[in-house]
Protein backbone atom coordinates (compact mmCIF):
# COMPACT_ATOMS: atom_id res chain seq x y z
CA UNK A 1 0.00 0.00 0.00
CA UNK A 2 1.31 3.16 -1.40
CA UNK A 3 1.11 5.80 1.65
CA UNK A 4 1.18 9.77 0.97
CA UNK A 5 1.07 12.01 3.91
CA UNK A 6 0.38 15.43 2.91
CA UNK A 7 -0.29 19.05 4.42
CA UNK A 8 3.35 18.67 6.03
CA UNK A 9 4.83 22.32 6.80
CA UNK A 10 7.74 21.96 9.31
CA UNK A 11 10.59 20.12 9.20
CA UNK A 12 9.53 18.07 12.36
CA UNK A 13 6.48 16.58 10.44
CA UNK A 14 9.13 15.44 7.42
CA UNK A 15 10.92 13.96 10.03
CA UNK A 16 8.09 12.31 11.33
CA UNK A 17 6.77 10.97 7.93
CA UNK A 18 9.84 9.71 6.60
CA UNK A 19 10.77 7.45 9.89
CA UNK A 20 6.80 6.35 9.80
CA UNK A 21 7.39 4.68 6.31
CA UNK A 22 5.41 6.94 4.29
CA UNK A 23 5.89 6.47 0.33
CA UNK A 24 5.26 10.48 -0.35
CA UNK A 25 4.69 13.57 1.09
CA UNK A 26 3.01 16.91 0.13
CA UNK A 27 3.95 20.29 0.66
CA UNK A 28 0.50 22.61 -0.23
CA UNK A 29 1.70 25.76 -2.88
CA UNK A 30 -2.51 26.69 -3.21
CA UNK A 31 -4.40 28.79 -0.39
CA UNK A 32 -4.57 26.50 2.43
CA UNK A 33 -4.09 26.40 6.49
CA UNK A 34 -1.08 24.06 4.92
CA UNK A 35 0.01 26.41 2.62
CA UNK A 36 3.63 26.96 3.01
CA UNK A 37 5.69 29.99 1.05
CA UNK A 38 8.58 29.29 -1.35
CA UNK A 39 11.28 29.36 0.89
CA UNK A 40 9.73 26.87 3.41
CA UNK A 41 8.81 24.68 0.49
CA UNK A 42 12.18 24.94 -0.68
CA UNK A 43 14.08 23.82 3.05
CA UNK A 44 11.24 21.28 3.56
CA UNK A 45 11.88 19.30 -0.05
CA UNK A 46 15.80 19.65 0.89
CA UNK A 47 14.62 16.99 4.22
CA UNK A 48 12.55 14.70 2.12
CA UNK A 49 15.64 11.12 1.33
CA UNK A 50 15.55 10.11 -2.27
CA UNK A 51 13.40 6.79 -1.28
CA UNK A 52 10.84 9.11 -0.35
CA UNK A 53 8.73 11.55 -2.78
CA UNK A 54 8.34 15.17 -2.23
CA UNK A 55 4.73 16.01 -4.23
CA UNK A 56 4.22 19.87 -4.65
CA UNK A 57 0.31 20.36 -4.57
CA UNK A 58 -1.66 22.87 -6.51
CA UNK A 59 -4.81 24.27 -7.16
CA UNK A 60 -6.26 27.14 -9.29
CA UNK A 61 -2.59 28.03 -10.30
CA UNK A 62 -1.99 28.32 -14.13
CA UNK A 63 0.28 25.61 -15.72
CA UNK A 64 3.34 27.55 -16.08
CA UNK A 65 3.63 29.29 -11.98
CA UNK A 66 3.23 25.51 -10.98
CA UNK A 67 6.42 24.73 -13.11
CA UNK A 68 7.93 28.14 -11.64
CA UNK A 69 7.39 27.41 -7.83
CA UNK A 70 7.93 23.33 -8.20
CA UNK A 71 10.98 24.22 -10.14
CA UNK A 72 12.15 26.27 -7.37
CA UNK A 73 10.95 24.30 -4.64
CA UNK A 74 12.87 21.04 -6.40
CA UNK A 75 9.75 18.88 -5.74
CA UNK A 76 9.80 15.29 -6.96
CA UNK A 77 6.45 15.55 -8.52
CA UNK A 78 3.24 17.63 -8.97
CA UNK A 79 -0.44 17.13 -7.92
CA UNK A 80 -2.63 19.28 -9.84
CA UNK A 81 -6.31 19.19 -8.71
CA UNK A 82 -9.28 20.65 -10.37
CA UNK A 83 -10.19 21.28 -14.37
CA UNK A 84 -6.69 21.54 -15.38
CA UNK A 85 -6.84 20.98 -19.52
CA UNK A 86 -4.49 18.48 -21.13
CA UNK A 87 -2.15 21.26 -21.89
CA UNK A 88 -1.59 22.88 -18.53
CA UNK A 89 -0.27 18.66 -17.71
CA UNK A 90 1.99 18.71 -21.06
CA UNK A 91 3.36 22.41 -19.85
CA UNK A 92 4.03 21.35 -16.36
CA UNK A 93 5.48 17.45 -17.47
CA UNK A 94 8.23 19.51 -19.49
CA UNK A 95 9.29 20.05 -15.77
CA UNK A 96 10.72 16.45 -16.47
CA UNK A 97 8.53 14.89 -12.94
CA UNK A 98 6.38 13.26 -12.46
CA UNK A 99 2.34 14.22 -12.33
CA UNK A 100 -0.72 13.09 -10.03
CA UNK A 101 -3.75 14.22 -11.76
CA UNK A 102 -6.47 14.89 -8.62
CA UNK A 103 -9.93 14.55 -9.61
CA UNK A 104 -13.21 14.07 -8.05
CA UNK A 105 -15.50 10.76 -9.66
CA UNK A 106 -17.95 12.32 -11.98
CA UNK A 107 -20.15 10.61 -14.59
CA UNK A 108 -17.82 11.98 -16.81
CA UNK A 109 -14.39 11.63 -14.85
CA UNK A 110 -12.01 9.85 -17.44
CA UNK A 111 -10.55 6.92 -14.55
CA UNK A 112 -7.61 5.81 -16.83
CA UNK A 113 -4.48 6.31 -14.93
CA UNK A 114 -2.16 8.22 -17.61
CA UNK A 115 -4.88 9.61 -19.67
CA UNK A 116 -3.46 13.14 -19.48
CA UNK A 117 0.14 11.94 -19.20
CA UNK A 118 0.01 11.60 -15.19
CA UNK A 119 1.91 8.98 -13.33
CA UNK A 120 -0.84 8.60 -10.90
CA UNK A 121 -4.28 9.42 -10.77
CA UNK A 122 -5.66 10.41 -7.00
CA UNK A 123 -9.48 10.07 -6.62
CA UNK A 124 -10.58 12.98 -3.98
CA UNK A 125 -13.42 14.86 -2.44
CA UNK A 126 -15.08 17.38 -3.95
CA UNK A 127 -13.50 20.02 -1.54
CA UNK A 128 -9.89 18.90 -1.37
CA UNK A 129 -7.71 19.12 2.09
CA UNK A 130 -11.55 19.49 3.42
CA UNK A 131 -11.39 16.21 5.23
CA UNK A 132 -14.71 15.08 4.16
CA UNK A 133 -15.44 11.42 2.92
CA UNK A 134 -16.95 10.68 -0.69
CA UNK A 135 -19.20 8.20 -1.74
CA UNK A 136 -16.67 5.53 -2.96
CA UNK A 137 -19.86 3.56 -4.20
CA UNK A 138 -19.68 5.10 -7.07
CA UNK A 139 -16.34 3.56 -7.90
CA UNK A 140 -18.50 0.36 -8.70
CA UNK A 141 -18.86 1.27 -12.63
CA UNK A 142 -15.61 3.41 -13.14
CA UNK A 143 -12.91 1.46 -11.42
CA UNK A 144 -9.77 3.23 -11.87
CA UNK A 145 -6.60 0.38 -12.17
CA UNK A 146 -2.93 0.61 -11.42
CA UNK A 147 -1.66 3.51 -9.57
CA UNK A 148 -4.42 5.68 -8.25
CA UNK A 149 -4.70 6.89 -5.35
CA UNK A 150 -7.52 7.49 -2.55
CA UNK A 151 -8.34 10.42 -0.75
CA UNK A 152 -10.80 12.28 1.30
CA UNK A 153 -11.67 12.20 4.96
CA UNK A 154 -9.43 9.20 5.55
CA UNK A 155 -8.11 8.73 9.16
CA UNK A 156 -6.74 6.21 11.12
CA UNK A 157 -9.96 4.80 12.46
CA UNK A 158 -11.70 4.59 8.38
CA UNK A 159 -8.69 3.75 6.51
CA UNK A 160 -8.88 0.35 6.68
CA UNK A 161 -12.41 0.11 5.47
CA UNK A 162 -12.10 2.49 2.89
CA UNK A 163 -9.39 0.26 1.55
CA UNK A 164 -11.17 -2.56 1.26
CA UNK A 165 -14.41 -1.23 0.24
CA UNK A 166 -12.25 0.87 -2.60
CA UNK A 167 -9.51 -1.20 -3.11
CA UNK A 168 -6.89 1.62 -3.99
CA UNK A 169 -3.19 1.28 -4.75
CA UNK A 170 -2.58 3.73 -2.60
CA UNK A 171 -4.01 6.28 0.09
CA UNK A 172 -3.59 9.82 0.52
CA UNK A 173 -4.50 11.89 3.93
CA UNK A 174 -3.97 15.35 5.20
CA UNK A 175 -7.16 16.30 7.71
CA UNK A 176 -7.24 12.58 9.42
CA UNK A 177 -3.76 13.51 10.81
CA UNK A 178 -3.84 16.57 12.21
CA UNK A 179 -4.99 17.99 15.78
CA UNK A 180 -6.30 21.21 14.80
CA UNK A 181 -6.49 22.40 11.27
CA UNK A 182 -3.18 22.75 9.43
CA UNK A 183 -1.20 21.47 12.51
CA UNK A 184 0.39 17.31 11.95
CA UNK A 185 -0.07 15.34 14.76
CA UNK A 186 3.06 13.00 14.82
CA UNK A 187 1.44 10.37 16.98
CA UNK A 188 -1.83 10.54 13.97
CA UNK A 189 1.00 10.10 11.30
CA UNK A 190 2.79 6.93 12.85
CA UNK A 191 -1.02 5.56 13.46
CA UNK A 192 -2.24 6.03 10.01
CA UNK A 193 1.33 4.87 7.96
CA UNK A 194 0.39 1.66 10.21
CA UNK A 195 -3.47 1.17 9.95
CA UNK A 196 -2.92 1.79 5.91
CA UNK A 197 -0.39 -0.76 5.36
CA UNK A 198 -2.44 -3.18 8.01
CA UNK A 199 -5.01 -2.92 5.58
CA UNK A 200 -3.42 -3.81 2.52
CA UNK A 201 0.47 -4.54 2.97
CA UNK A 202 1.07 -4.99 -0.69
CA UNK A 203 -0.47 -2.88 -3.78
CA UNK A 204 -0.92 -3.85 -7.13
CA UNK A 205 1.96 -3.05 -9.59
O1 LIG B 1 -4.46 19.64 2.04
C1 LIG B 1 -4.88 20.70 1.52
O2 LIG B 1 -5.12 21.70 2.19
C2 LIG B 1 -5.12 20.75 0.05
C3 LIG B 1 -5.45 21.97 -0.52
C4 LIG B 1 -5.68 22.06 -1.87
C5 LIG B 1 -5.57 20.94 -2.68
C6 LIG B 1 -5.27 19.72 -2.11
C7 LIG B 1 -5.04 19.60 -0.75
N1 LIG B 1 -4.72 18.39 -0.17
C8 LIG B 1 -5.15 17.16 -0.72
O3 LIG B 1 -6.45 16.86 -0.24
C9 LIG B 1 -6.57 15.47 -0.03
C10 LIG B 1 -6.68 15.11 1.43
O4 LIG B 1 -7.77 15.64 1.97
P1 LIG B 1 -8.31 15.28 3.43
O5 LIG B 1 -8.06 16.50 4.23
O6 LIG B 1 -7.52 14.10 3.95
O7 LIG B 1 -9.73 14.98 3.21
C11 LIG B 1 -5.28 14.86 -0.50
O8 LIG B 1 -5.39 14.55 -1.86
C12 LIG B 1 -4.30 15.98 -0.31
O9 LIG B 1 -3.20 15.78 -1.15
Amino acid sequence: MYVKLCGLRTTADVAVAVDAGADAVGIVFTESPRQVDPDTARRLVREVPPHVLSVGVFKGIAADEVRRLAAEAGVDAVQLHGRYPQAAFEEVSALGVPLVRAVTLTSDTDVRVGAYGEQMLLLDSPVAGSGEQWDTTALDGARPEGRWLLAGGLGVDNVAGAVSRARPWGVDVSSGIESSRGVKDHGLMREFVAAARAAAPHSPS
